[in-house]
Order: C-alpha cells, then structure tokens, then sequence
C-alpha cells in the first residue's frame, strides 16, 4: 500500500523555484496497478523517484507499506531501495553479464533466495529460458526487457516502479510484456506503479492517475 500525503516538490533552476508535485495526497490500495500518465515533463519520474526513495519530497509524507520512507537516513534508504523492483526503459543490463547472471544479480546482492527453480521458471515464463546464457546485446529490445522484469521480480518486491518499461518496443512487443508484467505483479500481490504515455496501455491497468500542472487527478 501507498500513501502520499501532502506531498510537495519543487526543482530549483537557478534562483527560481519550480512546483513539480503540488500537494499531493493520494492512497494506492495493496497489490493494486496503477498507470501514471501526464505530458513530457509534468512530473512522473519525479513521482517515481520520490517511491523509490532517490528523492525526497519539500513537505509531506511517502509512506509506503506503513514505512515512512521520506524521513528515512540514507542507510535506511538504502534497505529500503533493495525491497523495492524498479525496471527502465532503457533496460539497464549489465552487459559483460550473461541473461542468468543479470537475472539474479540483484536477487543475489539482496541475499534473497532464488532456487535454480526459481529461474528456469520465471525465465520459461518470461521466454527467455533459451537465452539464459547469452550476452545482453545478443537479445531483442522485447527479450531484455522480459530481462529486466525477470531481475526485478526475482528479488520479491512488493512495490515494482516501471518507467516507460515499452517505451522502445513496437505495439506488439509492448502489449506482450505489459501483459506478463501485470500477470506476475497480479500472481505476486505486487503493487505496481508504471509510467507511460499510452492511453491504450494504461487502460489496461485497474487504475489511472494523470498528472497535471503539479496535481494529480484520478
Ligand atoms: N535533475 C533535474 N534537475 C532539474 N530539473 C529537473 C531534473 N529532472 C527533471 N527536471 C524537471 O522536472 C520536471 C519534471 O520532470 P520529470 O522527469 O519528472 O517529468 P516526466 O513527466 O517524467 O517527463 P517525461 O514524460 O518527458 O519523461 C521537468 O520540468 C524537468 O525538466
């Protein structure tokens, strides 16, 4: 569960101070897919970051799973970014590592258990188990970023932020994995939170919030 309450942040560009996210108060039910859309520029990855804990907000409240994460010490932060799944659009591999290797490499540094079970079926589930042992650029944009899904699920999140995760897919591609995100996130009792820019893709979601001139609107 999510929960924002009163939240404010503002950019500063030089002297002046800009409003990105206006007193925003806002409750996102557990397990719940919520799509966040708004024009370039109105404020989503700075919604995201602020989730994340990579941003804190000027006032208010981020409170996520009955943390308070806005008034954590950077160590705390830094636990709690490693509960937390978060996939890009860019996919952000790391490329001398094979698919398996990316696949656990943040399970792993969690120390969270995941079997060879565990692998094979997420990545079948995924259809990358005959990847497994390539290198990252030997895969299609839709296959690294079932990559990039498989990572963030492994490490059993409850909260997952994507970011334009099809945002350099073609319609089909984006339609398959936004179906298998959701599915796991669904399976998984996972929260997810995505950004996008398609109103087609967003429909899809239980919920949509668009954000607007700093507030947001359901
Ligand atoms: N590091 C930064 N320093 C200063 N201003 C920033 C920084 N990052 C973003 N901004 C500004 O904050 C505002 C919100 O940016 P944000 O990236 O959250 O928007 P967005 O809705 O995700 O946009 P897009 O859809 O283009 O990715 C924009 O006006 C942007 O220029």
């Amino acid at each position: 569960m999510i929960e924002l309450k009163n939240v404010t942040f503002q950019r500063t560009d030089g002297t002046d101070k800009r409003t990105i996210l206006d007193n925003i108060t806002l409750v996102i039910e557990r397990a719940t897919q919520v799509a966040l859309l708004g024009d370039s520029g109105s404020g989503k990855s700075t919604l995201l970051n602020l989730l994340a804990g990579l941003l804190t907000p000027n006032s208010g409240e981020v409170i996520v799973n009955n943390q308070t994460i806005s008034t954590l010490t950077m160590q705390q932060l830094a636990y709690y970014r490693r509960t937390i799944g978060i996939i890009f659009q860019q996919y952000q591999l790391l490329s001398p590592l094979t698919v398996k290797d990316n696949i656990t490499f943040q399970a792993r540094l969690n120390k969270v258990d995941c079997s060879e079970q565990d692998i094979q079926q997420l990545s079948q589930r995924l259809g990358i188990a005959h990847k497994l042992n390539v290198l990252p650029q030997q895969l299609s944009g839709g296959e690294q970023q079932r990559v990039g899904i498989a990572r963030a699920i492994l490490n059993r999140p409850k909260l997952l932020l994507a970011d334009e995760p099809t945002g350099n897919l073609d319609a089909q591609r984006a339609q398959e994995v936004l179906e298998l995100l959701m599915a796991l996130c669904h399976e998984r009792d996972i929260n997810l939170v995505l950004v996008t820019h398609s109103a087609r893709l967003a429909s899809q979601l239980s919920r949509q919030l668009v954000l607007k001139d700093g507030k947001l609107y359901d």
